[in-house]
């Protein structure tokens, strides 16, 4: 269906160096307001604008530079090694046809240690493990040096202190941040902001502590829930039907 409407209706502003978590049930539109935001995909009305400049009217080039995205497919058909992949995100601050300098390789290094990455660094992709090909992923995009990071689900394939390490990272870093997440604990410890999407179009917007409600979560994803909140923060506790 070519004319299918996927995402409605989106208004989103995020503050500068902000982490802002989208949330919503399986086939809400994330991935799809993703990679709007991205400029990835067209949008048929209205726009994504980044810094007062219209995405769509920018290079890719341009983008690229200030702004990376690890998204859900992002898979390659050569057989690079981990090093290559995470060089790729050093092609838009390099001239081209000019060969890696010595702060490429510094940047790359840098990104690999921070994604505790650099142990695989001569290894090939395809060999690599889910969490550890989306800790390869994640480090390529932050060797884009990028000032706004888009992030489709980064925690999926990741042990529990892998998605803790991301996310910490995340949080410190000063690059503005949009992530889908499904962990709604997640979602409450790390983020600024959610926005929280069903059928296409935003239903809530706020501090995760206003907006991740028992309410809420019932409306939405149609569980019953727990969501308590102690000195530690919100904790959200499913329950058994
Ligand atoms: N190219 C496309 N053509 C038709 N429908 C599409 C296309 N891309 C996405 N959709 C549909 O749009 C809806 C939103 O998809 P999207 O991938 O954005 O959801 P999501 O919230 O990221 O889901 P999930 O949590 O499962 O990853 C889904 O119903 C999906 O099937």
């Amino acid at each position: 269906m070519r004319d299918q409407v996927i995402v409605d209706g989106v208004s989103l502003a995020v503050a500068p160096g902000a982490t802002v978590g989208l949330l919503g049930p399986n086939g809400s539109g994330k991935s799809s307001l993703l990679r709007l935001l991205a400029g990835l995909r067209p949008t048929t009305t209205g726009c994504v604008l980044l810094d007062g400049a219209d995405i769509s009217t920018l290079t890719r080039r341009v983008v690229a530079r200030r702004l990376a995205v690890v998204d859900q497919e992002s898979v390659t058909d050569a057989d690079p090694t981990v090093r290559d992949v995470i060089a790729l995100g050093r092609l838009p601050h390099r001239a081209p046809w000019s060969p890696e300098s010595a702060r490429d390789r510094t940047v790359v290094q840098e990104a690999s240690v921070a994604m505790r990455t650099d142990h695989l660094l001569e290894r090939r992709y395809a060999s690599l493990s889910g969490g550890e090909r989306q800790r390869v992923q994640i480090a390529r995009a932050l060797a884009q040096e990028p000032s706004e990071l888009l992030l489709d689900e980064p925690t999926n394939h990741l042990d529990v202190r892998h998605q803790l390490e991301l996310l910490e990272l995340v949080v410190a870093a000063p690059t503005t941040t949009v992530m889908a997440l499904h962990d709604l604990n997640l979602a409450t410890s790390y983020c600024d902001e959610v926005v929280v999407l069903s059928g296409g179009r935003v239903v809530e917007a706020g501090p995760p502590q206003e907006v991740i409600t028992e309410e809420v979560v019932h409306r939405v994803y149609g569980v019953r829930a727990r969501v308590e909140q102690d000195e530690q923060g919100v904790h959200v506790r499913f329950l058994r039907s």
